[in-house]
C-alpha cells in the first residue's frame, strides 16, 4: 500500500475574480500529523474542505489512499467519507441533543445503527476522550469549551477514520485546555495510527504534535517539511511567524527532541 494518504495535485480554487488556490500541490503520509499554517485567507480551510469533498474545486486532482475523489459518484464519495473524521472549528455539536446522541448521530446515519448501539459505542468514544460516563447525558449548552472540542473529537472517532482532519481545535481554548487537547490528540493519533490534517495558528500546538508542516502562501504550498526544516526557510512570512516574538517564545519553551531539535 502506498505511503502516501491524500495527494492533491495541481489545484485551483476561484470564486469569483479571487483566486485562492493556483497550481497547488501536497502530499499528507500515511499516519503523520501534517499541520496546515499560513495567514488569514491564505486558504488552509477551503484546502481541507476540497478534500474533504464539502467544497469543489475549479480544477487540479485530489486522491485519497489513491482515489481520485473528485471524479467518485456520491455512493462513492460516502464510501470514502466513512473512512474520514472531521473536527470543525467550534466544534459544531448538534445543541438538540445530548453528548451521547451527538456521537452517535455518524453510526446512525452511515451505518444505521439503532440507538442502543450506537450510544453503547458513543460511551465508549467518551471514554476515549478522557470524559466520564455522566458527561454523556449532558447537553453541549451545559459544556466547557475544552469539553466541546473533546465531544467533538469523540464525534469525529466515531467510526474509526484512518484520516482525522481538525481545524484549528484549540481556538478558543485557554492555554492549558489547549495543551490538554494537543496531549490527547498526540496520544490517540499514535494509539490509533491516525494520519492528521492539522489546520492551526497555534504555535504550542504546531510544536507539540507536527510530524511535518505546510506552509500556504501565494496561492500554494510555499514549503512542506519538518519544523525545524520549515523554520528555517528564507521567506518573511515564516520568519516572522516562527522567529517573531511568540514564535520564539514557544520554541524556547517547546522545541521536542523527538523532532530532532
Ligand atoms: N464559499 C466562498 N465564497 C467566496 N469566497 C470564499 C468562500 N470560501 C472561502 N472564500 C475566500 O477564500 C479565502 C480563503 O479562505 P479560508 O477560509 O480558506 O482562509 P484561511 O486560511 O482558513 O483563513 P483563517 O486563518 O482566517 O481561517 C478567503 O479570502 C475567503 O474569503
Amino acid at each position: 500500500m502506498s505511503d502516501i494518504a491524500i495527494a492533491v495535485r495541481n489545484l485551483r480554487n476561484q470564486f469569483g475574480q479571487h483566486v485562492v488556490h493556483e497550481g497547488l500541490d501536497l502530499d499528507v503520509y500515511r499516519g503523520e500529523v501534517l499541520t496546515v499554517v499560513g495567514g488569514s485567507g491564505s486558504g488552509k480551510s477551503v484546502l481541507m474542505r476540497s478534500i474533504l469533498g464539502l467544497t469543489q474545486p475549479t480544477a487540479g486532482s485530489i486522491q485519497i489512499y489513491g482515489e481520485d475523489v473528485l471524479r467518485l459518484s456520491a455512493a462513492e464519495r460516502q464510501r470514502v467519507d466513512r473512512n474520514t473524521g472531521v473536527l470543525f472549528q467550534k466544534g459544531a455539536l448538534f445543541s438538540s441533543l445530548n453528548v451521547r446522541e451527538n456521537i452517535a448521530l455518524p453510526l446512525r446515519e452511515h451505518l444505521g445503527m439503532n440507538a442502543n448501539d450506537a450510544g453503547d459505542i458513543a460511551s465508549l468514544k467518551l471514554a476515549l476522550v478522557g470524559l466520564d460516563a455522566q458527561t454523556a447525558e449532558t447537553m453541549p449548552q451545559s459544556l466547557s469549551g475544552g469539553m466541546i472540542k473533546r465531544v467533538a473529537l469523540a464525534r469525529a472517532l466515531a467510526l474509526d477514520p484512518d484520516i482525522l482532519f481538525l481545524d484549528e481545535p484549540t481556538a478558543g481554548l485557554d492555554p492549558i485546555g489547549a495543551g490538554e487537547f494537543d496531549s490527547l490528540l498526540q496520544t490517540l493519533q499514535q494509539a490509533l495510527g491516525l494520519t492528521v490534517f492539522l489546520v492551526t495558528h497555534d504555535l504550542d500546538s504546531i510544536y507539540q504534535v507536527s510530524d511535518r508542516v505546510a506552509v500556504l502562501s501565494q496561492k500554494k504550498v510555499l514549503v512542506v517539511d519538518t519544523l525545524d526544516k520549515v523554520a528555517a526557510y528564507q521567506d518573511r512570512w515564516v520568519q516572522a511567524y516562527f522567529h517573531g516574538p511568540r514564535g520564539r517564545a514557544v520554541s524556547n519553551q517547546q522545541m521536542r527532541p523527538e523532532h530532532g531539535n
